[in-house]
């Protein structure tokens, strides 16, 4: 993966307090065009609140966000209605996450109606998203009940991508499903990758589903982000041994930075 163009997202030194709780405490990470970055950690590090910062959802209280340059921590209404064609996300829950009254057509209508494309335009893209997410056609005259777990996260997939994003976040968009579910739609998420272009910040629990999708990991601890690297390299053999290697080859001289590394390595190793 190459890394020289300008990076699409770029998170600097970014904070975000809830009340006098510092969730996020001076994040940095940078995601390339075509680049999944993992975001891992233990629960409550901070990981959603990450992207629900760059979503506009939270607001921070310091750094910045820049999306293809400019910082959008400071968009208008309007601006960030235009950024929902950029940046679109996939939550969890495949069943909570779609409407139950509308149809799957409806569904992934209602985002293209709201960005002013035609019904005509609409239908057409729908249908091509159905067959670029691997569901029958004629889904579109269904309801969400009708659908196991994994069909209905690849309804949610299409109706994230059905706006062209150049960045989807997903969030945990796998966990809730069984393993063999999960392999399948992370290869959905490559594919549609090496289709599109898309770039994903891929929050996660799980090393072994970052390792099998992402390129660059980085690893976040109570709201901090103490670990950052190749996939590959991050997260081939979440041993303790290599976790201990990895401890030992760093460069951050910092006693109390190792700990916090340590630390986070082993949880989530235990999770
Ligand atoms: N709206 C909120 N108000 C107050 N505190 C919040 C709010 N949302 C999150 N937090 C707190 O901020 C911290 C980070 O939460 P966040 O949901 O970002 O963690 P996470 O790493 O995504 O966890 P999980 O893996 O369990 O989803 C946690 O301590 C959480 O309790």
């Amino acid at each position: 993966m190459t890394t020289s163009a300008a990076p699409l997202l770029s998170v600097r030194d970014v904070s975000v307090h809830y009340g006098k709780f510092h969730a996020l405490k001076g994040v940095s990470l940078d995601i390339h065009p075509g680049e999944c970055v993992g975001l891992v950690g233990e629960s409550g590090s901070g990981k959603s609140t990450l992207g629900k910062a760059v979503l506009g959802l939270t607001p921070t209280t310091g750094g910045t966000i820049s999306f293809n340059g400019h910082d959008i921590t400071k968009a208008s209404k309007r601006q960030r209605r235009q950024l929902a064609n950029d940046i679109q996300v996939v939550f969890q829950d495949p069943y909570g996450s779609l409407d139950p009254a509308m149809t799957v057509g409806q569904i992934l209508a209602e985002p293209l109606r709201v960005a002013g494309t035609s019904a005509a335009t609409a239908k057409q893209i729908i249908v091509e998203m159905l067959g670029k997410v691997r569901l029958p056609a004629d889904s579109v005259d269904r309801y969400p009940s009708e659908f196991s777990g994994g069909q209905r996260q690849r309804i949610a997939i299409a109706r994230a991508l059905v706006r062209r994003p150049q960045l989807v976040i997903c969030d945990e968009p796998v966990s809730a499903l069984d393993l063999t579910t999960q392999a399948a739609i992370i290869d959905l998420f490559i594919d549609l990758q090496r289709e599109t272009g898309v770039s994903y910040l891929f929050v996660s629990h799980d090393l072994g589903v970052v390792r099998r999708i992402c390129h660059e990991v980085s690893v976040m601890y109570k709201g901090e982000i103490v670990e950052h690297g190749p996939a590959d390299v991050v997260t081939t053999t979440p041993s303790q041994a290599y976790s201990q290697r990895l401890l030992m080859a760093s460069p951050v001289a910092d006693p109390d930075a190792q700990a916090k590394r340590r630390e986070a390595w082993l949880a989530i190793r235990a999770a």
